[in-house]
């Protein structure tokens, strides 16, 4: 069975936020939406509330389901759940090394998870 991972699309103006991975996690210095794994008992809107709090010290109201994709890493499968999320407070970094907040072009530049090439794709043509 695949791994429920969930993670967050913040919106700033036309801009969204990604944030890098710590280099010695799998995907070490690849961007990435900010969220993690869901954790056994949990539904997916309690682990996006909990993993952004814990990664940007924010807590988040969860808007809605924009898409979902599944990817084969080598070390198994994902099930990625990406939510809009609105938020009053600014994020800040605990865990991972850089955020930055980027549109549609600057995206192109940076190197992402491959899951979320994908979805980010998938997700365009709808906003
Ligand atoms: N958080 C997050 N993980 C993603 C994204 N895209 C993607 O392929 N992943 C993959 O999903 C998996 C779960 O990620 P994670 O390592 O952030 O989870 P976590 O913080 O709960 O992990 P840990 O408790 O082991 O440190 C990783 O294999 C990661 O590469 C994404 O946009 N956000």
């Amino acid at each position: 069975m695949a791994l429920k991972v969930v993670a967050g699309f913040l919106k700033k103006g036309d801009r969204f936020l990604l944030v890098k991975r710590p280099v010695n996690k799998k995907r070490g210095g690849l961007w990435e939406f900010p969220g993690g794994k869901v954790e056994n008992g949990e539904t997916l809107e309690s682990a996006i509330k909990r993993e952004l709090e814990e990664e940007l010290g924010i807590k988040p109201k969860v808007k809605k389901l924009l898409g979902k994709t599944n990817y084969k890493y080598p070390e198994g499968e994902i099930e990625l759940f990406l939510f809009e999320i609105e938020s009053e407070e600014e994020p800040f970094l605990k865990e991972a090394l850089e955020l930055r907040w980027v549109n549609f072009e600057e995206v192109k530049e940076l190197e992402l998870c491959p899951a979320d090439k994908k979805l980010l794709e998938n997700i365009k043509r709808d906003l």
